[in-house]
């Protein structure tokens, strides 16, 4: 079966750091996925290589088999692979609603081809509206559809970041630190919204989080970085019991592991 996603010897450099230095590995379709690293192990470069944010020094990304093409942030979107949004950094005083329906145009509208034809664009627009509407309920967040996004709870708004994501339509969501900043109840929540995406849409994830106890929860596989390479990978039983990823973590989350 063709690996969703895959990275081969992937790597990038900062001058002399190596944020990401040699990371290989490939997820099967269906799948959450965790991607937890102590502080500066390079989860965030990887997402931002792997979602064409940023260039790679080397190795290579493919989606479904088909190659990354660097340097270009909204072709993986176009293919379905979505991260999720910080919302509250978009448009603060557009409600929750016209977030949806705007997360949902960003892909449709991003084929060079709708723009040229107006009848196709309104047909867009009618359907970013259907797909807020279904959101809007799947999510939770019917109740405060119109409400300002900024008005809105912190756990509240990031639920909205990742109804964006969905109502961009992904094969593969890729949730940057979903629980940070959250409490108690509203990280229960949010964790109980990704598995629902995951069960309920078909969604493949990828989580960076970290929150161990949360992430050894909702995933079915870990991916352990530390200086910008995978020091361990398997069940979360597994990671949990490798030395490396233990040695990693002293001094900082171990306990929590
Ligand atoms: N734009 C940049 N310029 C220079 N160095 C960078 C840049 N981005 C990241 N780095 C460095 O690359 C390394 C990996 O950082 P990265 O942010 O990817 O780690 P991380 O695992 O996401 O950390 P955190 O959990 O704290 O977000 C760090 O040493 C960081 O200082």
């Amino acid at each position: 079966m063709t690996a969703q996603l895959e990275l081969r010897n992937l790597s990038r450099h900062f001058g002399g750091i190596r944020a990401v230095d040699g990371v290989s590995f490939a997820i099967a379709p269906g799948r959450i996925t965790g991607l937890v690293g102590p502080n500066g192990a390079g989860k965030s470069t990887l997402f931002n290589v792997v979602t064409g944010t940023i260039r790679p020094s080397g190795g290579t990304v493919l989606f479904e088999g088909r190659p990354l093409a660097a340097g270009q942030p909204g072709a993986m979107a176009r293919r379905g692979l979505i991260r999720s949004f910080q919302s509250t950094m978009s448009w603060p005083e557009l409600g929750v609603r016209r977030h949806l329906e705007q997360a949902a145009l960003l892909r449709a509208l991003a084929a060079p081809r709708l723009l040229l034809r107006r009848g196709r664009i309104a047909e867009a627009r009618r359907r970013a509206a259907r797909l807020a509407d279904d959101i809007l309920e799947f999510t939770g967040l019917a109740a405060v559809a119109e409400a300002p996004v900024a008005t809105l709870p912190y756990g509240s708004q990031k639920i909205v970041g990742v109804a964006m994501a969905l109502a961009a339509e992904p094969t593969l969501l890729l949730a940057d630190e979903p629980a940070a900043g959250l409490n108690g109840a509203e990280t229960l929540a949010m964790e109980a919204l990704l598995r629902r995406i995951h069960r309920e849409r078909g969604v493949s994830l990828v989580v960076v989080e970290h929150d161990l106890p949360m992430i050894m929860r909702l995933c079915d596989r870990l991916i352990a970085l530390a200086d910008g390479r995978v020091i361990a990978d398997g069940t979360p039983a597994e990671v949990r019991r490798s030395r490396h990823f233990i040695e990693a973590y002293l001094g900082s989350d171990a306990d929590a592991a």
